[in-house]
């Protein structure tokens, strides 16, 4: 008899994809399949069975398979797109932009064909951009495609003030708002620890200095690891999404949203507050912002439109 469990498609089996898979294994948030292309097939293979053979002992429950067969696929509730070309130091998120786009499109239409009634969350950078794409290439409502940038955006704002405190991560929360980019927006006056703004705890020199080093955070993971980018954080933001859609948890989370006046913005897809429950994107949470803070935003949106001119 078949398992009742959700079904979990990740799309490129590399870094991010590889460690997705694992840690929704290991949470049992599914039935994981990851796919990347036929000469990756065995490697993608073997890494899922490497990963299937960890259960017994981290005592988990999920079958976790690897294939370049789309069939494989067939009825996902979730599936996440991690696949494409990653950025090496000296180049933007940006410089991705054609050989991604493309590669957006030919996934987009094998994941439509096997499960026309998923929701589709978006990694591939750049990822405001890619999320346009997927969402027009799919023809899904926007409530189910969306893109992953504010939840790990906001986890390195966290950990760098808990950092500067010495203080517990979990009691630290923060806001980053717009296009995952350097001009991303982090809201330091929506922003606490234990539930007391930042602003009291720490001087203004200092956070301008967090929300710089936020701002660069992938870069300085890509100049450090020196051939790829981040993919442990990145992966666990990824999984928290999909745990919010699967459990139908109605989360607070921000996620990458496409906009139809939200924020004054139209026809574009980028960062926001958005509740993710059964049904994905269930609301787009609209906050007042400062003239400084909607002047920061729209610098950030404008430069998510000029990559998506690229596309046009
Ligand atoms: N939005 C975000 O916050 C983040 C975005 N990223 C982005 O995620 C993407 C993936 O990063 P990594 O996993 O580190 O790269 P990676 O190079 O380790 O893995 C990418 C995988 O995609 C596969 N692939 C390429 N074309 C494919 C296709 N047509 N179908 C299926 N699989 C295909 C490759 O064979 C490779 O295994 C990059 O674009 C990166 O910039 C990474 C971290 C954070
Ligand atoms: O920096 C990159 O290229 C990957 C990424 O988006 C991140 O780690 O924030």
């Amino acid at each position: 008899m078949a398992n009742k469990r959700k079904k979990i498609s990740v799309i490129g089996g590399g870094f991010t994809g590889a460690t997705t898979a694992f840690i929704l294994g290991q949470k049992e948030i599914g039935d994981v399949v990851l796919v990347d292309i036929p000469q990756m097939e065995n490697p993608t293979k073997g890494k899922a069975l490497d990963m299937m053979e960890a259960s017994p002992v981290q005592g988990f429950d999920a079958a976790i398979t690897g294939t370049s067969d789309y069939a494989d696929t067939a009825g996902s509730d979730v599936v996440v797109i991690t696949a494409g070309i990653a950025r090496k130091p000296g180049m933007s998120r940006d410089d991705l932009v054609n050989t991604n786009a493309g590669i957006m499109k030919s996934v987009t239409k094998e994941i439509v064909k096997h499960s026309p009634d998923c929701t589709i969350i978006v990694l591939t950078n750049p990822v405001d951009a890619m999320t346009y794409t997927v969402l027009k290439e799919s023809g899904f409502p926007k409530q189910r495609v969306i893109g992953q940038s504010g939840i790990l955006d906001t986890a390195r704002f966290r950990t760098f003030v808990a950092m500067e405190l010495n203080l517990s991560v979990k009691d630290v929360t923060g806001f980053v708002l717009g296009g995952h980019g350097d001009d991303m927006v982090p809201l330091v006056r929506y922003s606490y620890a234990g539930g007391i703004p930042l602003e009291k705890l720490i001087s203004k020199e200092r956070l301008d200095a967090i929300v710089e080093r936020t701002r660069k955070g992938g870069g300085e993971i890509v100049n450090l690891l020196g051939n790829g980018s981040a993919y442990y954080a990145p992966a666990a933001s990824l999984v928290e999404m999909v745990e919010a859609i699967v459990k139908d948890q109605r989360r607070v989370l921000p996620s990458i949203a496409y906009l139809e006046g939200e924020y004054g913005y139209n026809g574009i897809c980028l960062g926001v507050p958005t509740i993710l429950g059964g049904n994905g994107l269930e609301e787009i949470i609209e906050l007042e912002l400062t003239v400084e803070e909607k002047s920061a935003l729209d610098q950030s949106a404008e430069s998510v439109k000029a990559v998506m001119k690229v596309l046009a």
